[in-house]
């Protein structure tokens, strides 16, 4: 069998790849999953070229001033299992969650961060985001449990983009128990041959492979919960950046 491989003459200029827009991004296919109620997540599984993404891994890995805080879980503390670090604009509400007020780094501290928070929005015309919580998974332990992201301070639909970089990790969103509608009371009354099956999907899993994007929308967060969870064969690093927007105190001047 022969193997064909690409001729590369010396001196020609390389032929510009295609796929490649800029630098740092890829002209990436995207999936949009409507899950229904004004809620979607949007997901490009290779949004980032892999080399470029080892490298931020890389520089992200060594130079981020990760912290392990002690977090408030039903009224227990206990240490978060996973490393963080947060990211602000100057002039905006303070993030507090599970009782932790996180130290709030600026961007000029990392320039980087600026150039892959540009890469998101070049990704996402018509989006904004001023924040950045940083976390990193050192292996199959480390997890983020079952939560939404619907603190006051990011608003009624908060956009929320989150970039995996290293090692693959499952993705999972489950759709919160709403409280019976008037149609399932009556349903239930049916009997069983009688009942129509509603087959709406109120799970769904997506592995964020290094270089991905997902993005939650709409009333994802108020109507849907998600999770990162344990993985026991897992042992490399993720690092994740979930990119947020702070809305401004009412009555509040922007800082310019
Ligand atoms: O690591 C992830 O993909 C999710 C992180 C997350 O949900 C969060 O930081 O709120
Ligand atoms: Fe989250």
């Amino acid at each position: 069998m022969s193997l064909r491989r690409l001729k590369v003459t010396e001196g020609e200029p390389a032929s510009p790849n295609p796929n490649v827009d800029g630098d740092d991004t890829i002209k990436a296919k995207r999936q949009t999953v409507v899950l229904g109620n004004g809620s979607e997540v949007v997901f490009i599984p290779r949004l980032i070229s892999f080399d470029q993404a080892w490298k931020w891994f890389d520089y992200l890995d060594t130079q981020i001033a990760w912290t392990r805080p002690t977090i408030r879980v039903f009224g227990l503390s206990c240490l978060q299992p996973r490393d963080t670090c947060y990211v602000v604009s100057p002039g905006l509400p303070q993030l507090v969650y599970s009782g932790y007020q996180p130290r709030a780094y600026s961007w000029d501290d990392h320039p980087l961060l600026k150039q892959i928070l540009e890469a998101v929005h070049k990704a996402l015309p018509g989006s904004s985001f001023n924040s950045l919580l940083l976390n990193r998974y050192k292996g199959g332990n480390d997890y983020v449990g079952w939560h939404s992201d619907d603190e006051k301070l990011y608003g009624s639909t908060p956009e929320i983009a989150s970039l995996t970089l290293g090692c693959d990790r499952e993705f999972f969103l489950k759709k919160k128990k709403p409280s019976k509608t008037v149609q399932e009371r009556r349903d239930e009354q049916e009997p069983a041959s009688k009942r129509i099956k509603r087959n709406h999907a109120d799970q769904h899993s997506f592995m964020l492979k290094h270089g991905s994007l997902l993005v939650m929308r709409g009333y994802t967060q108020r109507d849907w919960m998600h999770s990162v969870p344990k993985r026991s064969k897992v042992e490399a690093t993720r690092i994740n950046l979930t990119f947020r927007n702070v809305l401004e105190e009412p009555g509040a001047t922007a800082a310019k």
